[in-house]
Formats: structure tokens, C-alpha cells, sequence
């Protein structure tokens, strides 16, 4: 799939412990119908054939919905299912090297939380760059905290669009305003929500504020 920014809106990323037993499929799907613009599927709990399996199943709904699915860590899930990309850390595969198997076609981001870092993955071959923790999280239990002020300057010293992450809920997005966003990237306050759909549907419409006006 061709990468366009605007993908980036409300980039949902799953969550075992917050979906609980409501199951992945149902979960995402909900997130999509709530208007989600991306997925990234996020389970460091399973093996590589469990994570493949997940996939397989994700891709169908996303597929549904026109949205990416991104798997978080391993581009070798990428190669064996087909699915849109793969987000990296600055733990995980270098991004040239992802960018070198995985060819120009498939959408690779990349963790940043400096101007630095965030210029070498651009430099590297990222399309995007997820920047956080912007407000502190719960759900990463070694993110550290980023800030607004912070986040903007990383925005502003490179050309690839960024996405924040990091705590974003409905209460904090507006601050996000100016900041030179191009999305927002949660976990908990989509898929810990008890109506995961009309969550999705709050963020999308706050978001949407933020990024594009109005
Ligand atoms: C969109 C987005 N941005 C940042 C991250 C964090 O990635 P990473 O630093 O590799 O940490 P883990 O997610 O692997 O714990 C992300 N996943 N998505
Ligand atoms: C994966 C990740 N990377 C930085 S913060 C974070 C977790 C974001 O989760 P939440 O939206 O629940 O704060």
C-alpha cells in the first residue's frame, strides 16, 4: 500500500491487556469502524507463528476499512504475511536495513524522541516517525516523558510527518494544536475504552481537528 500521511490521523495500536478477553479481530474492527486510520499490531507476548496468524486475520478487516496494518518490531512478519509495515525502535532492526528488505513499497516508521534520532531515521528511510512518551503513559513501562514543547521542535526539523504518542487521550489532544502533527498514535484510550468504537470516534473528530483545522 502507498504510504500518504493522512493515514496517520489516529494510528491505533493494539493492546492484549486492554482488549482483555474481547478478542483482537472484534477489537480492531471496532477501532476501524470508529475511524481509526491505521493499526499496528503490538504483541511482544507471542511467537513469530502466533504473530503471523494475528496478522493474517488483521490484514483481512483492515483490508475491509482501506487502512494499513503496521506489525510493531519484526519486519520478518512483514515479509511472511503481506502485511502493509513494520514500526521500529531504536532497540529493534535499523531502519536502512528494514528499507533494504522490505523495498520502497511497504511503510516503515521509526521511534524518535530527539531531533537526532528523529533526522537519522528520516535520513534512513522512514516514512514516519513516532515521537512520545508527549505526555507520559501507563501502558510503555520504559517511555519517558517527551512534552509538547519537545515534540514541536522534533516536527520541526524534519520533513517526514510525525506522529505523536504517549498518554494522547480526549482530554489532552487539543493541546497537541501547533505542534505540527500529523496524527495521533494510542493504545489505552482505544482499546482500554468500554466502547472502543465511540472512543475511536472522539479521538478521530478531535484529531482531525488538530491536524487538518477546524
Ligand atoms: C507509532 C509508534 N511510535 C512509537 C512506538 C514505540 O516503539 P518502540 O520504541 O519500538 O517501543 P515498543 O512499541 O516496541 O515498545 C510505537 N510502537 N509506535
Ligand atoms: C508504545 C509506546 N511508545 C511510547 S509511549 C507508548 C505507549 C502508548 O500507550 P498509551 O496510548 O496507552 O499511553
Amino acid at each position: 500500500m502507498k504510504f500518504d500521511k493522512n493515514m496517520l490521523a489516529l494510528y491505533a495500536i493494539t493492546d492484549r491487556k486492554c482488549i482483555g478477553d474481547r478478542g483482537l479481530e472484534y477489537s480492531v474492527e471496532q477501532a476501524l469502524s470508529g475511524g481509526a486510520t491505521m493499526i499496528q499490531l503490538r504483541d511482544k507476548e507471542v511467537d513469530f507463528d502466533t504473530l503471523c496468524k494475528e496478522a493474517d486475520s488483521l490484514l483481512k478487516i483492515c483490508q475491509k476499512y482501506s487502512a494499513p496494518l503496521i506489525i510493531n518490531d519484526n519486519a520478518d512478519v512483514v515479509i511472511k504475511t503481506g502485511a502493509d509495515g513494520v514500526h521500529l525502535g531504536q532497540n529493534d532492526m535499523e531502519l536502512a536495513k528494514a528499507r533494504e528488505i522490505l523495498g520502497k513499497d511497504k511503510i516503515i516508521g521509526g521511534s524518535a524522541r530527539t531531533i537526532e534520532l528523529a533526522k537519522k531515521a528520516e535520513q534512513s528511510g522512514a516514512d514516519y516517525i513516532g515521537s512520545g512518551a508527549v505526555f507520559g503513559t501507563l501502558t510503555k513501562a520504559d517511555a519517558k516523558y517527551l512534552g509538547t514543547e519537545n515534540l514541536k521542535k522534533i516536527c520541526g526539523a524534519v520533513g517526514i510527518p510525525v506522529v505523536a504518542i504517549g498518554g494522547v487521550s480526549a482530554d489532552n489532544i487539543p493541546q497537541l494544536e501547533n505542534c505540527g502533527i500529523s496524527g495521533v498514535a494510542v493504545v489505552s484510550a482505544i482499546f482500554g475504552a468500554d466502547n472502543i468504537c465511540s472512543a475511536a470516534q472522539k479521538l478521530r473528530k478531535l484529531a482531525d481537528s488538530v491536524i487538518y483545522g477546524g
